[in-house]
């Protein structure tokens, strides 16, 4: 059972999963206990004596990041990795003016639309490498009553021989697919970051990496990123069919792309397709496999902590969702009883297949990626090419690399987890929209009901 509550042992007692949600403020302490992490905790210095510091994101409050170092740590080299042009590009290094030991990397953005939406940290102590892997922006808005959700990696120690791409990778090739992930910025400034991965021992990480770069990804770079990665890894490591071919598939997220006029044009088909393969085969699934979205409806959103301000980080746009009404009947209520979080919106965004009875699942994926093809890649030219618009990064939890079993035991009631339980972000089964419900959308007025506050949301 947990003890202290000093991070390293929030951490210890979470292992081998290693998946937190972050701190919430304004509910009950139970829920702020085990499995969950705030920025400074990760930061800490219970976690290690920082050196040297990476964060990949896609927006930055910089003074209070800052802030969220040990003072000790205040100074210590900071790599920000983002995604901004032009006047958002001089406003975040204007920010940074007075903090001399802050870098910026530009991610390049060469595909209309795309965004650099990847959360990630790269943490060098002196004793070694962490990663952690998440789904906040370093703004304080979005560690204050939002559910997020967070993979630590233990500490990889220094490779006693020198710098090696295979040297210290695990068998689910972490190393190798970080490494081909940041190599496809081919930014100068992340350089020193690649010889730090490559000069470290990986082999302790026992979760794959899914991430996507912008492009159109041809031939074998086709797997390499997005929807088709996890239709690679789930061929070579999902559930065998026998098992879990008539189990459901969960999307959760906080956006939503454009996904076109019928579920046949990307969803159910393309989608679906990655989300549902079993091992062995990637053809399409054998019998029809329910997928369930999980969506905060407009009650979920003026019923929250921060009220309708919450739905200001859910950007679903009325021009995007008139579109695509058909979407709709596959959504559920954003709850998380278990976890204390039904009135913390889900900022996080999660995949899952879990059993027909709720108790165990497949496989997990916790994300940066959205509903959206810019996320997770559309495939072109007959199926030849993957065209991807953004950075994303997800890590994907697979039982037999975690647990004794072909299957994890899941739940999100935190109070009854055992070591072993995969602990949700929300509640299984999930619940389906009332007739009454609506998604939220974020440029509709609500004029009529107050939110939690006593506010409207008059969206201008
Ligand atoms: O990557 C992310 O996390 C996000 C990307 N785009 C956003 C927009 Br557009 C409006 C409000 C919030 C977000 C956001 O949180």
């Amino acid at each position: 059972s947990l003890t202290s509550k000093e991070p390293i042992d929030i951490f210890t007692h979470a292992q081998p999963l290693s998946f937190f949600l972050t701190k919430v403020h304004g509910i009950s302490s139970d829920y702020n206990g085990a499995y969950t992490m705030s920025l400074r905790d990760i930061l800490s210095e219970s976690m290690g004596n920082l050196q040297e510091s990476c964060q990949f994101n896609y927006m930055f409050e910089i003074p209070w990041l800052i802030q969220q170092y040990p003072t000790s740590f205040r100074q210590k080299p900071l790599l920000c990795v983002h995604g901004f042009q032009g006047g958002q590009k001089a406003g975040l290094e204007a920010d940074a003016r007075k903090f001399t030991n802050i870098k910026f990397c530009q991610a390049k953005l060469e595909m209309p639309y795309g965004t650099h939406h990847t959360k990630m940290m790269f943490l060098m102590y002196d004793n070694g490498l962490r990663v952690v892997i998440h789904t906040a922006n370093l703004i304080e808005r979005d560690w204050h009553q939002k559910t997020q959700g967070i993979w630590i990696s233990p500490v990889f120690p220094k490779l006693k021989s020198g710098p090696s791409p295979t040297q210290g990778d695990s068998p689910t090739h972490f190393k190798r697919d970080l490494l081909q992930y940041v190599a496809a910025y081919k930014a100068y400034q992340l350089k020193d970051w690649q010889d730090h991965i490559s000069r470290h021992d990986l082999s302790s990480a026992n979760v794959f990496i899914v991430g996507s770069v912008p492009g159109r990804h041809m031939a074998e770079k086709k797997h390499w990123f997005g929807h088709m990665k996890l239709r690679k890894l789930l061929n070579e490591n999902g559930p065998v069919k026998e098992q879990a071919s008539k189990w459901p598939v969960i999307g959760q997220f906080s956006s939503i792309g454009s996904l076109g006029a019928s579920k046949e044009n990307w969803l159910s088909v393309e989608f679906l397709q990655s989300l549902a393969t079993v091992k062995g085969t990637s053809s399409v699934p054998l019998a029809p496999v329910e997928f369930k979205l999980i969506f905060p409806t407009v009650d979920n959103v003026r019923t929250s902590l921060e009220g309708y301000p919450a739905g200001g980080s859910i950007p679903y746009s009325i021009n995007v969702a008139k579109k695509q009404p058909w979407l709709h009947s596959y959504f559920h209520q954003w709850k998380s009883e278990g976890r204390g979080r039904n009135r913390a919106m889900p900022h996080i965004k999660t995949y899952c297949r879990p059993s027909p009875t709720w108790g165990e699942a497949a496989w997990f994926l916790v994300t940066s990626s959205n509903l959206s093809k810019a996320a997770w890649g559309a495939l072109e030219k007959k199926g030849s090419q993957l065209m991807i618009r953004s950075y994303e990064i997800g890590v994907l939890f697979i039982p037999k690399y975690l647990v004794e079993n072909a299957v994890f035991k899941c739940s999100s009631k935190v109070k009854e987890a055992g070591q072993k339980t995969f602990v949700l972000p929300y509640d299984l089964p999930p619940r389906a929209y009332t007739k009454s419900d609506k998604p939220w959308i974020w440029d509709i007025a609500h004029k009529e009901l107050p939110d939690s506050n006593g506010n409207m949301w008059c969206p201008s």
